[in-house]
């Protein structure tokens, strides 16, 4: 199987079509109001339209109500919705009933530790996204450029198919994947000249080296 390649935090439609263009398989926007990468409704309805058909449509919500879930899906109409926040197990299967979307649970990662609420998440989730996990009095919960040491992940035994995500860049992509094993890769910083500024030439370089590492990749 292919090593998927997201991208992240994209608002504008000229740094979705670099992504696009350059064979990313999933796209991510950010509907979290403190992120320099969020994006308002209208904007979501426009590169919702855009994308469509052409990578997978991300919809990244932290803790996010019914209410904001509901007029995320009917403008952006994304395809599956990425959780990073602290929704709990009975919260995914709640959403997971009303939207009938597939769910991306993210799971902040910093030692061993953190991975006991995996079974729980796995029953529900149809993927999992270790991410790193942020400093206490961070103003969000992801997207800060720092990655987690994955050497926690070596031994992971996890039947759902799952990301790895913080502080990837063109550079270090093989390597997270090497350690991980993971099927897919996601960036935002990491091809950002500053937070929430795509840089075309980078998101093209990360995807070139995510394409490269594939024979290393099992799941
Ligand atoms: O990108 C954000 O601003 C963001 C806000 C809130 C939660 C998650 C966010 N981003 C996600 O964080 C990881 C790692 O990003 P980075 O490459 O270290 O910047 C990634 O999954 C983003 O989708």
């Amino acid at each position: 199987m292919p090593l998927l390649v997201k991208i992240c935090g994209l608002s504008t439609r000229e740094t979705l079509d670099v992504a696009l263009d350059a064979g990313a398989d999933m796209v991510g926007f950010v509907f979290f109001p403190p992120s320099p990468r969020h994006i308002g409704l209208e904007v979501a309805r426009d590169l919702g339209s855009r994308a469509k058909g052409r990578a997978v449509k991300v919809a990244l919500t932290v803790d996010a109500d019914d209410a904001t879930l509901e007029n995320i899906v009917e403008t952006l109409r994304p395809d599956i919705l990425q959780l990073h926040g602290k929704e709990t197990t009975a919260r995914l299967r709640d959403i997971k009933q009303k939207f009938g979307l597939p769910l991306m649970k993210a799971l902040p990662v910093e030692t061993a530790a953190d991975l006991a609420p995996l079974p729980g998440y796995a029953s529900v989730a149809d993927r999992i996204l270790f991410d790193a996990r942020a400093p206490k009095g961070a103003t969000r919960p992801g997207g800060l450029g720092a990655p987690f040491d994955w050497h926690v992940l070596e031994n992971l035994d996890l039947a759902l198919p799952y990301m790895v995500s913080g502080g990837l860049h063109a550079d270090n992509v093989a390597e997270a994947v090497s350690v991980t094993r993971a099927g897919g890769v996601d960036v935002s910083s990491g091809v950002e000249r500053s937070p929430g500024v795509k840089d075309p030439e980078l998101i093209r370089a990360f995807i070139r080296a995510a394409r490269a590492t594939q024979e290393l990749m099992v799941r």
